[in-house]
């Protein structure tokens, strides 16, 4: 079996009497996409803050490739080797596709390299005809695109994404899984999403998240034929 990128154990998060993360096991193997799901408050996005340091857990541990993470700051998460996108933009506006791609891959490599692995993130992730274009002038899906390109300049074995898909259109949704699939070839990947359309074009196996904790996991197409699932996270939506 692939060795585990990514564990928690009992992972708990409480802000004050709220227990938003409620004893999480969970286990992510090395070339494996997942998406984690839920209703508005499940706890996704605070599992994913305690996973990527930008909370501390209140109880449990984080484990990934074998270190204990747990505590760690968002610096020392990604020197690890792990990319994280947040739902805070991370772009530079004045600057183009390539040097807000360059910049990102400088804080891995010198300054040569950083220009090398800039034009080969932009080739992977077909940035090419953007390539010059000021972030300022971009439209949204493809500023998400670019957030990605951040992410790959360094090379990371385990990507954490937060909302990719948010705010984007039908056309742009397509990319973003081809861009997903792609990222699958050399990283592990976990993305917090809504999009069900998007979930669905991924193929993914989703973590379903309610009320803190993890109520199921298993491919999308079970889930959503679940109908506890559907009870408590598709309502009226299934
Ligand atoms: N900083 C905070 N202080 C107090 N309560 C919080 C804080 N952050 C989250 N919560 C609470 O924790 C619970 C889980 O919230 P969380 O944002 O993790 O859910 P979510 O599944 O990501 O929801 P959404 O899909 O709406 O983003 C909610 O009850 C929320 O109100």
């Amino acid at each position: 079996m692939a060795e585990i990128v990514l564990e928690t154990a009992g992972l708990t998060m409480r802000f004050g009497g709220v227990v938003a993360t409620d004893n999480v096991d969970f286990k992510l193997r090395a070339g494996e996409l997942r998406c984690l799901i839920g209703p508005n408050g499940a706890g996704k996005s605070t599992f994913f803050k305690c996973v990527t340091g930008l909370l501390t857990p209140t109880g449990g541990q984080v484990f990934m490739r074998g270190h204990e993470t747990t505590g760690w700051n968002p610096r020392q998460v990604a020197a690890l080797g792990v990319g994280i996108k947040t739902q805070v933009p991370n772009l530079m506006d004045g600057l183009d596709v390539h040097e807000n791609i360059w910049m990102a891959a400088r804080r891995f490599l010198p300054m040569q390299d950083a220009m090398r692995k800039a034009s080969e993130v932009i080739e992977r992730l077909a940035l090419g005809p953007i390539a010059r274009t000021e972030l300022g002038r971009l439209a949204h899906g493809e500023r998400q695109r670019v957030e990605l390109g951040l992410v790959v300049a360094g090379d990371p074995w385990l990507v954490l994404l937060d909302e990719p898909a948010a705010g984007m259109s039908a056309d742009d949704v397509e990319r973003m899984s081809d861009i997903i699939r792609e990222m699958t070839r050399t990283a592990a990947v976990v993305i917090v999403e809504h999009d069900m359309q998007f979930i669905r074009s991924i193929a993914s196996t989703v973590t379903v998240f309610h009320q803190g904790a993890v109520l199921m996991e298993d491919h999308v197409d079970r889930v959503m034929a679940d109908p506890t699932v559907r009870n408590v996270y598709l309502g009226k939506k299934a």
